[in-house]
């Protein structure tokens, strides 16, 4: 395994950041911690890069135990923080060099891993860091990230902030990267992120709640989701909220998503309910789980 945790536990005085965590990745498997904002996932990161020591548990990366080879972890890992990593002050270049340097190689030895990402920054590398635009960070920070080919990379968040395409051309980064046998941990709030990954931990409240691959995942819904929508979203919210037969219902896109308590339920039900209250233009299809559903689910 790259990647072992067991039964890490976290707290900053009374907020249990991490409470009781364990997972496993698979080398060269590129695995996604997907949760909300304040779910435990930077703490994680920064313990599996030793800049944090855990209250309970074990941990190793690659081999090495993130308390006694703590300086092998270093050498061995790459770690894209959430919050930005770079020197403002220094060019594109600059900050490229420094962190080659202080992983005692050169850019031109590790070239081959980083062409990719770093010819789309190339053209702007005497440009201080602080006047790129996000998309041009990110791939700036992944490039000092990689620079001393680290055999396992830590990315948290890579792509909050950052432009759709550019969230999607750095996904397919990450799959060329894969290919060249580097394990991948990646976090991301984004739950279409969470389908781009072999494997997923989803995580709330310093607590996995379900690790499995996002098909699997899927499957595991329990229940048959339905896609509703009229004319009055709003009103719909508020009636289907009060519905006797309802198990949950929240916003999805354009559409409300909507499980019932019943197993035996026929839409046709939901549809006289609405109509019964004044709904208009009334649809309710039949939908696949998602991701994001199963999250709902799991964290009620
Ligand atoms: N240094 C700290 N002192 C006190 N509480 C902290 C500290 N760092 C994190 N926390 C708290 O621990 C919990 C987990 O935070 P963490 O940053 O690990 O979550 P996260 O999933 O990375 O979310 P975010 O994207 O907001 O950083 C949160 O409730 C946070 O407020």
């Amino acid at each position: 395994m790259s990647i072992i945790v067991k039964n890490i536990s976290k707290s900053y005085g009374q907020v249990k950041a991490l409470d009781d965590i364990s997972l496993e990745v698979r080398p060269g498997e590129l695995f996604g911690l997907i949760g909300p904002d304040g779910a435990g996932k930077t703490t994680l990161f920064r313990i599996l890069t030793t800049l944090l020591l855990p209250n309970e548990g074990t941990a190793s990366v690659n081999g090495f135990d993130i308390v006694k080879d703590y300086k092998s972890i270093r050498n061995n890992v790459g770690y894209m923080p959430g919050r930005f990593s770079l020197y403002q002050d220094l060019t594109v270049e600059e900050n490229l060099r420094f962190f080659a340097t202080i992983f005692g190689t050169t850019i031109k030895e590790n070239y081959d891993l980083i062409r990719d990402i770093y010819v789309q920054i190339e053209p702007f590398k005497n440009r201080r860091a602080g006047r790129l635009s996000g998309g041009m960070k990110q791939k700036l920070a992944l490039s000092c990230a990689l620079i001393h080919k680290p055999k396992v990379l830590f990315l948290d968040e890579p792509t909050t902030g950052v432009d759709p395409v550019s969230r999607k051309e750095f996904w397919e980064m990450l799959k060329r990267l894969q290919k060249q046998n580097i394990t991948i941990f990646v976090s991301t709030p984004y739950m279409d992120e969470a389908e781009l990954c072999d494997k997923i931990a989803l995580i709330t409240d310093g607590k996995i709640l379900q690790i499995n691959t996002p098909e699997a995942i899927k499957a595991s819904f329990p229940k048959k989701i339905y896609k509703v929508r009229s004319s009055e979203t709003f009103k719909l919210i508020q009636d289907l909220g009060t519905y006797n037969k309802t198990h949950s219902a929240y916003p999805f896109g354009e559409y409300i998503h909507f499980t019932s308590t019943q197993s035996d339920f026929q839409p046709s039900e939901l549809i006289d309910y609405l109509k019964a209250n004044k709904h208009n233009q009334i649809e309710v299809l039949e939908t696949n789980a998602t991701i994001e559903d199963t999250f709902m689910e799991l964290s009620k």
